[in-house]
């Protein structure tokens, strides 16, 4: 499902990893390790296509990262408590990915099963602006998984989840057995829920 070849990336003349060989099969999970700094995030970055590799490949289903066809099957929530859209609530965040990525009568069905299975409903409504960090973290996990995609990138997701949380996003996860993901975490109740990991090292 994921494929990535001889990937390197540089800031400048810092290299942050290089030579990096992954193969990810369909259904597999990976825990990214690594301490701070390590490259996590920037690994996670051109997996999505948001960032370039600096030389390398790395393919989603086939398609080269950042293509059209990568990024339909790609869920990403690389920075859990930001990126929503402030003024909206948590219902019609996920919706407006929800509305790219299904058809029309899909979208409500999708949206309402995300909103209880990471438990939003008691504030689906409400402006994301007014949401706590770890709610916050939860939309964009639904954000993500709506409409069902092949790949789902998680960047920290634990960071702002209590215990019951985060045990609703591995009871999320282990619902749908298909779904290849890759998670950075610093978490060792994450690490025992993925079946491999990959550590980055800090750049020197
Ligand atoms: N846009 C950028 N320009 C220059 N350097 C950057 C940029 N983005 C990240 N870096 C550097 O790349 C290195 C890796 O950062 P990254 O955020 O990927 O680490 P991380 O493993 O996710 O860290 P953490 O565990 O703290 O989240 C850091 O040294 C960081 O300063």
């Amino acid at each position: 499902m994921l494929t990535v070849r001889r990937a390197q990336r540089r800031f400048g003349r810092r290299v942050i990893f290089t030579d990096l060989d992954l193969d990810v099969a369909a259904g597999a999970r990976v825990f990214l390790g690594g301490s701070n700094g390590s490259g996590k995030t920037t690994l996670l970055r051109c997996l999505s296509g948001t960032l370039a590799l600096s030389t390398g490949q790395a393919t989603v289903g086939g398609h080269p990262v950042g293509s059209l066809p990568a990024r339909r099957l790609t869920g990403v929530c690389l920075a859990p408590e930001q990126g929503l859209y402030e003024k909206l609530s948590a219902r019609e965040n996920v919706a407006l990915v929800a509305r790219l990525r299904l058809p029309r009568r899909a979208v409500a069905p999708a949206v309402a099963g995300l909103e209880e299975e990471l438990d939003l409903t008691g504030y689906a409504t409400v402006p994301v602006e007014r949401c706590s960090a770890g709610m916050r973290a939860r939309v964009s996990i639904a954000r993500a998984l709506v409409g069902g995609p092949a790949l789902l990138l998680l960047d920290e997701p634990s960071r702002s989840l209590d215990d019951p949380s985060r045990l609703l996003l591995w009871q999320a996860l282990d619902r749908r057995p298909e779904l290849t993901c890759v998670i950075a975490s610093h978490h060792a109740d994450d690490r025992r829920r993925c079946q491999s990991a990959l550590t980055l090292a800090a750049a020197a």
